[in-house]
């Protein structure tokens, strides 16, 4: 018996997602995925939010086939804290189709980073998502923004929307490439031309150096799989729109912390189409961008 006991409340990534419609160009990146543990073998933080069920390199290798893609990201978890081990075994195991951003602390040395970078990390997470983390990051992230930046790391921030302008001005100091994850989790239930969203969108248009995930409809969408997501439409091909080499594209899977429903992946797949309607969005939200970002060497 496994050492974890699952959240009871735990939903488990869907077991037969459908074959998308919509068939992604060749060499496709996945930009946002996790795995998880297997906790036997790489356990899960004592520190973590939540114990979720296992989600191996292997079933994610799958998934990726199963919905015609050609490489991942891999976005270490909070439920890892900052032991990237699961990670970097992903990475050491992919035949360098997968790249990663991990989590570490301010005491990490120059030759751990270097270690990280030649297993294919690329950049590190932090979390101002208040469900997920204890404290706010605010002084670690400023010390490893200095010690990352000489590798050509990015930074990748998680937060909600309602907490953008408090936080506005700290993002727009750091040094390096930033990467937002999720589009800040706008409330879709305001209008895409509205105030809240408008300072997202300025926040990409002043500041070069941020991207953004256009990931996770599942999460921000307030009509759900039976309304296909419809409200996030709008939001997601804004920002597709406007700054179509600065945007990612991932699944999320296997969706960590989802409570209403676990989305059908290849439906996910499917949204591409309607947030990047063209062949020429699709590649560079899909590849070049990827690409540039992960395997710029
Ligand atoms: O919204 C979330 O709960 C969530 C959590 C994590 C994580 O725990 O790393 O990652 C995500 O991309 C989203």
């Amino acid at each position: 018996m496994s050492q974890f006991v699952v959240d009871a409340d735990w939903l488990h990534w869907h077991q037969s997602p459908s074959v998308p419609h919509f068939k992604v160009p060749e060499g496709a990146v996945d930009a946002h995925c996790h795995v998880f543990g297997p906790g036997d073998q790489f356990p899960f933080a004592p520190q973590r939010k939540y114990t979720p069920c296992d989600a191996s390199k292997d079933q994610l290798w799958a998934l990726r086939d199963h919905l015609g893609f050609s490489r991942n990201v891999i976005v270490q978890a909070t439920c890892h804290g900052a032991d990237n081990r699961a990670l970097v075994d992903a990475l050491n195991h992919s035949n360098g189709l997968a790249r990663g951003v991990a989590t570490v602390t301010e005491s990490i040395t120059d030759e751990e980073l270097q270690r990280l970078h030649e297993a294919g990390v690329r950049g590190v997470r932090f979390n101002f998502v208040k469900r997920l983390v204890d404290a706010l990051p605010f002084d670690a992230l400023k010390v490893i923004a200095d010690k990352i930046k000489p590798l050509g790391w990015h930074i990748v921030i998680y937060f909600e929307a309602q907490e953008l302008p408090e936080l506005h001005e700290f993002f727009t100091a750091l040094p390096t490439t930033v990467v937002v994850d999720h589009m800040g989790r706008p409330d879709v239930s305001q209008p895409v031309d509205g105030p809240e969203f408008a300072l997202f969108l300025k926040l990409l248009a002043e500041n070069e150096n941020f991207w953004s995930k256009v990931s996770c409809p599942e999460r921000i969408s307030k009509v759900g799989p039976t309304g296909s997501y419809e409200d996030v439409v709008p939001f997601a091909r804004t920002v597709v729109e406007r700054f179509p080499d600065r945007v990612l594209w991932g699944t999320d899977w296997p969706h960590p912390n989802m409570k209403s429903h676990m989305p059908d992946d290849g439906h996910l797949v499917d949204m591409i189409p309607r947030i990047a309607p063209t062949e020429a969005l699709q590649k560079k939200l899909l590849i070049d961008n990827p690409m540039r970002l992960y395997w710029a060497d």
